[in-house]
């Protein structure tokens, strides 16, 4: 399975292209997903993430937190596997080919420590929420270790406490500033998603819905980017089609939509980007 991303002239994102999986794909060649766990009672956010990555096509994805959450989560989930997320040992083998990191993971040391240990793996690592706000006083301590293939995915809250020079800007020329100053891509969250990265290379996302303003809606979008990555996807090019998959399904749920239901809608919004041979 490959997604493609296209771009419009005016660098609006359109609809990607997917094409069929290759006929003798295992589940191992789809990518492996991480998604790191937040802790007892704070666990739904996570969750949300690693069910949307593992709809979006990584062929496995795996939740890792302590035993309590866990548990929490085995109460939830049946596909996604758990595993204990052991201090002394790092989670992360040859077959992670990306990890997620923030959501509901609590503004923490124990959050800051998990990000600077994962962001040294030189796998793919985005950062949402909690993993963003934690570096807020600190943020250099975070901008001198990011990669250029890692992303970042603030809302305009968490853009603030990263950047707040920038933060009155116009969303274009600060998601580009940030991406350049963070050295990685930046997905700037909003009725309309920035994506940059450190190159100057930016898009833009309308493709989306006021019915996506639901708690739990970004941690859909952070797993959707996990999932791509997972897959092989570039970040830059990650970050854009997930954006535009996840305005598709606020675009096809429409009202009443809640970040529980938004996984069910993947297989649709994928059945509409498939190319037949
Ligand atoms: N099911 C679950 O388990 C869920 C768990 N979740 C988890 O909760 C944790 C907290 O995350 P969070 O996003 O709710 O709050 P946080 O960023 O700490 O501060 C919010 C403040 O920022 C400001 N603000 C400015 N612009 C904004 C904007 N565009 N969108 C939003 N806020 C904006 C605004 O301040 P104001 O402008 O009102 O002064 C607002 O009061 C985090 O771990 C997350 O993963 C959620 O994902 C939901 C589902
Ligand atoms: N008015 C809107 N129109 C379109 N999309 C929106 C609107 N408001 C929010 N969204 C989208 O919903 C998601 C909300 O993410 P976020 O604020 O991180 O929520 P949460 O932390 O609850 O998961 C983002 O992808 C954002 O682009």
């Amino acid at each position: 399975m490959t997604f493609h991303l296209r771009l419009a002239d005016d660098n609006s994102v359109a609809q990607p292209a997917l094409t069929m999986p290759e006929k003798d794909i295992h589940k191992y060649s789809r990518g492996h997903a991480l998604v790191v766990s937040g802790p007892v009672l704070k666990t739904g956010a996570s969750r949300l993430a690693a069910r949307a990555a593992l709809a979006v096509g990584a062929g496995l994805v795996t939740l890792v937190g302590d035993r309590s959450a866990l548990q929490e989560h085995a109460a939830h989930v049946t596909a996604i596997m758990l595993k204990e997320f052991d201090p002394g040992h790092d989670p992360l083998d040859e077959r992670v080919k990306a990890v997620a990191i923030g959501p509901g993971a609590g503004v923490t040391p124990v959050t800051q420590n998990n990000v600077l240990r994962l962001l040294q793996s030189g796998i793919p690592i985005v950062l949402d929420a909690d993993a963003l706000t934690v570096f807020a006083e600190n943020n250099h301590i975070l901008f001198n270790i990011l990669k250029s293939f890692d992303v970042m995915t603030p809302h305009k809250g968490e853009f603030a406490r990263l950047f707040p020079d920038l933060a009155d800007e116009e969303a274009i020329p600060a998601a580009l500033a940030a991406a350049r100053r963070a050295g990685c891509v930046v997905l700037l969250k909003g009725p309309h998603t920035v994506i940059a990265d450190p190159s100057g290379k930016w898009a833009v996302n309308k493709h989306a819905s006021p019915w996506l303003a639901t708690a739990g809606s970004g941690d859909i979008l952070t797993g959707l980017i996990c999932g791509l990555l997972a897959q092989g996807v570039n970040s830059f090019d990650a970050a854009a089609i997930a954006a535009w998959l996840h305005g598709d399904i606020g675009v096809r749920a429409g009202p009443g939509l809640t970040a529980d239901a938004m996984p069910e809608f993947i297989p649709l919004v994928l059945q509409g980007c498939l190319q037949e041979d």
